[in-house]
């Protein structure tokens, strides 16, 4: 072997984003706040694990977020898959970004009360938060049981989200990747962003024109650095997954 021999992979990454939910099908910003799959979204979960089903790409271990969205999800995602029986470990620090005082209002709607380039900081830049959410009002998740010993955030940036997550990931998921696991994480658009842009090195600026498109399985084959063989990972369905995030790229718009 010389230092020119191939790398080789040690651990396969599926990155799924959970299916279309009640608050997508009504262009609302959503964040910790804990809603269902649609029909849409349910099919969505099931197609996702057709894919992984016939590509092949079989999961050895799930990690989600504590939301319904994406446990559901993974769940038929796996179900079809017929990998129902791994183990599965859930955190918070998988969560969507938390959305501030926009949770529960339409992107349409703050989109023209704010214009197009407030609304788009908010949105996508790595370090604007949208406004805090005052405790105690309809949709801020302060006195949740699910997090108990948790400083819940009252809004957060993608660089929030980065900060709590990437020591997760180093401690936890990473681990499971360089003992050769195929792992799946089932998760958010925003905290999958996070993700990516740390795995393929994505500058604050360039990660504002990513998006993740719901319930399409991205693979990623990673080095013993876990540094991606495949840059920018590999869609199971990439046509799909073309439409589906120049979707995200314009929700707001109608
Ligand atoms: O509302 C949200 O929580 C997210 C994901 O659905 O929306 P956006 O794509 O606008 O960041």
């Amino acid at each position: 072997m010389t230092d020119e021999s191939p790398r080789s992979s040690v651990g396969t990454l599926v990155l799924l984003r959970h299916g279309e939910s009640e608050w997508n099908a009504s262009n609302q910003f959503t964040g910790w706040v804990d809603v269902n799959l649609t029909e849409k979204g349910i099919a969505e979960g099931k197609r996702a694990g057709s894919l992984m089903r016939e590509q092949n790409v079989l999961p050895d271990v799930v990690y989600t977020s504590l939301l319904r969205r994406a446990i559901s999800t993974a769940n038929i995602a796996l179900d079809v898959a017929d990998r129902h029986w791994i183990p599965v470990i859930r955190d918070w620090r998988l969560n969507e970004r938390h959305y501030g005082k926009l949770q529960g209002l339409n992107k349409a709607q703050i989109r023209d009360e704010f214009g197009d380039e407030q609304f788009m900081a908010w949105r996508r830049s790595y370090d604007t938060p949208p406004p805090p959410i005052e405790a105690g009002t309809e949709f801020s998740q302060d006195g949740d049981p699910r997090y108990d010993g948790i400083d819940v955030p009252q809004t957060e940036c993608l660089k929030d989200v980065v900060v709590r997550m990437i020591p997760y990931w180093e401690e936890t998921i990473s681990q499971d990747l360089l003992a050769g696991k195929t792992v799946l994480v089932a998760a958010h658009g925003n905290s999958l962003r996070a993700l990516v842009k740390h795995l393929d090195g994505i500058s604050d600026d360039d990660i504002a024109g990513l998006n993740i498109p719901t319930g399409i399985p991205l693979r990623y084959d990673l080095d013993e650095n876990l540094s991606p063989l495949n840059p920018g990972g590999t869609y199971l369905d990439p046509d799909a997954a073309a439409a589906g995030a120049a979707a995200v790229a314009n929700q707001g718009a109608k």
